[in-house]
């Protein structure tokens, strides 16, 4: 299956607020823009992934990721994360109706495609799926199949809201359980995506910079990030 996988982002001068500390309100905008470069660029060399589409009110950054191959939607609603998702996937289904459609956080610089297109692949079964963040308290991905309408419930402890919703958790999660996606190396096993790190890596503070690098950033990442200190 090819998915359309829609990849939300804030303006740059709003965006990866709780870096300051770590990048300095000098670097953090052109980190979230990096961050959103090599999300973009992943994605768009994943091979279940037939289109991406970037919703963002951010001119710079729509014309960077347009260049990269992304389809830029402006986020009409201006309403929060959530709306603008939907606004998207809405989008999307209007041309093209039986579209399996994706929601992918615009902060993972380390993505890499074939281990995004084992995520996608293990979705197809599920009418809504999703993969828990590095934390285990949020999200990076949520899935509609054809005909089922996305209903993202990302922000904060998205995890729990997404299982609460009905979506399955990709990745071999237990129900119930709202501690760090931990047990995922064995029960990963179950759906056969492994761990699935660089797809679950968010970049929201320091540490996840930290742990980003560790991975493996792409190439704009690596270049925003040369020379950075962060601090512990
Ligand atoms: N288009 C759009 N994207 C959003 C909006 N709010 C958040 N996002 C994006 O959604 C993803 C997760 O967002 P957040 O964690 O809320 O924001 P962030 O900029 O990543 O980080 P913080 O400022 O530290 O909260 C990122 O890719 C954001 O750029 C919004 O209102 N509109
Ligand atoms: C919006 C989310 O991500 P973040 O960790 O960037 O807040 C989320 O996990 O639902």
């Amino acid at each position: 299956m090819q998915w359309t996988v829609v990849i939300p982002l804030k303006p740059l001068e709003r965006a990866k607020s709780r870096l300051a500390p770590a990048a300095g309100d000098g670097l953090r905008p052109a980190l979230a823009l990096a961050f959103a470069q090599d999300t973009v660029a992943a994605t768009v060399a994943c091979p279940s992934v037939r289109d991406v589409v970037v919703v963002t009110d951010d001119v710079r950054a729509g014309r960077e990721l347009a260049a990269l191959g992304a389809h830029v939607v402006p986020d009409a609603p201006g309403d929060g994360l959530n709306a603008a998702l939907a606004h998207a996937a809405r989008q999307v289904r209007s041309r093209h109706p039986e579209a399996p459609v994706a929601a992918l956080n615009a902060d993972l610089p380390a993505l890499r495609p074939g281990e995004l297109a084992r995520v996608l692949d293990a979705a197809v079964p599920f009418p809504r799926a999703f993969l828990p963040d590095a934390a285990g308290i949020g999200t990076t991905l949520l899935t509609a199949g054809p005909g089922t309408e996305l209903r993202p419930r990302f922000g904060g402890p998205s995890r729990a809201r997404h299982r609460d919703s009905g979506a399955v958790e990709l990745g071999g999660g237990q129900a119930g359980t709202t501690g760090p996606a931990d047990a995922d190396a064995t029960a990963g096993a179950a759906d056969g995506i492994g761990y699935a790190g660089s797809v679950r890596q968010d970049v929201d503070t320091g540490d996840d910079l930290r742990a980003a690098l560790a991975l493996g950033v792409g190439p704009h990442t690596a270049a925003a990030a040369a020379g950075l200190l962060i601090p512990d």
